[in-house]
């Protein structure tokens, strides 16, 4: 099946939204500290940080996908439960200023119902929205990603992975910047320029970076990190990588832009290992779903720490799963017979 409406409006939708979000981070950065600008953000009940462009990137794409596919669940991050207390009251109407910049017909009570759209539960086939993974990438000016991902059954079928901050390549500090991986099941992976420069499409793969040889061997040998220690279990994931052969120093980057410098080759390995190793804790779909996909399509690989594939069939967190890896597939071998050794030092 190629899916080729879904991807349509999938494309649509992620670039209304990553409009949205370069909008607000230019127009709504404050100075904090020396030469600092920032997003200015509400922190949720999870501790965790949210801003307004988070609740319009999830407003638009859930209009967009509530148009088309009306009898499709949705299963996004946030939801308007946050727009009701006093102190959002002004980011509220803010929200719905910048989501009629691209939907004319937007009122505050339509955009609190787009964003709980995305409050669905996951069914045969459904939708999966990170509306700004990175936020705090977002935030202090890094890296960040709007994803969207459709699943059937238990496997990603399509993945729309857009990263506004994103150069075309690490290879040429001049290049654009901005760009969008798309990724169906069975028919690879492409990179389209955000802001459609040319070329429009590039093929990308994970053992072929669109750069001279020379620099191919430096991002070969590279892993890709978050920018965030806290995120994950650096000093185990850094173990992993010493042990692969992974010598050239880390790129560190936020969000689910991550996957996408894997799938194109200018990285071999993103892990995320869970902290303690044994932690209950369970990953988002939303967090995985988009760039899982764009990796595999290029040719890499996927797993958990177990080596055992993504389960996107048991609610909205990845509960069969511990921890994730994707690699440039060469190396994963490699690499979970490396974890494998962690893992039975660790008891
Ligand atoms: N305290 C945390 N521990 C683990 N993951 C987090 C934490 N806070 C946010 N995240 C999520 O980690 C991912 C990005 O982190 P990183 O840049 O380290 O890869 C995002 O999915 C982010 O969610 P969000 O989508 O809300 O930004
Ligand atoms: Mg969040
Ligand atoms: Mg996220
Ligand atoms: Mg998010």
């Amino acid at each position: 099946m190629s899916y080729e409406q879904e991807k349509q409006i999938a494309i649509k939708a992620v670039t209304a939204a990553a409009k949205l979000c370069q909008a607000v981070r230019r127009e709504q950065s404050v100075s904090e500290g020396a030469n600092q600008n920032r997003v200015k953000y509400f922190t949720k009940p999870d501790r965790t940080p949210v801003t307004i462009a988070d609740f319009g990137a999830q407003a638009i794409i859930c209009q967009a996908l509530a148009e088309a596919f009306p009898n499709d669940a949705v299963v996004g991050e946030e939801d308007s439960g946050l727009l009701q207390e006093p102190e959002m009251m002004e980011g509220a109407a803010q929200i719905t200023d910048y989501v009629k910049r691209q939907i004319k017909i937007a009122t505050p009570e339509s955009v609190k119902n787009w964003i709980d759209r995305g409050n669905g539960t996951i069914s045969d086939r459904y939708w999966t929205i990170d509306p700004i993974d990175g936020t705090k990438g977002y935030i202090r000016g890094g890296q960040y990603a709007i994803a969207l991902a459709l699943v059937e059954g238990s496997e990603v079928k399509l993945g729309v992975l857009c990263c506004p901050a994103l150069p075309l390549t690490f290879a040429e500090p001049e290049s654009e910047t901005g760009v969008i991986f798309v990724a169906v099941r069975g028919e690879g992976t492409t990179m389209i320029p955000l802001n459609g420069g040319s070329p429009k499409l590039i093929r990308v793969n994970c053992r072929t970076p669109q750069t001279n040889s020379n620099v191919f061997d430096e991002l070969h040998l590279r892993m890709v990190e978050s920018v965030e220690s806290s995120h994950g279990n650096m000093s185990l994931e850094a173990q992993v990588g010493e042990v692969v052969g992974l010598n050239t120093p880390s790129l560190r980057i936020d969000s689910m832009a991550k996957y996408g410098v894997i799938a194109r080759g200018e990285a071999a390995l993103y892990i995320r290992l869970p902290s303690p190793l044994s932690s209950p804790k369970r990953q988002n779909i939303w967090d995985h779903a988009a760039g899982a996909i764009a990796v595999e399509e290029a040719g890499g690989r996927v797993t958990d720490m177990y080596g055992r594939p993504l389960d996107f069939s048991c609610g909205s967190k990845l509960f069969n799963n511990q921890g994730t890896i994707a690699s440039n597939g060469e190396i994963h071998e490699a690499v979970l017979a490396a974890v494998a050794k962690i893992i039975a030092s660790s008891y």
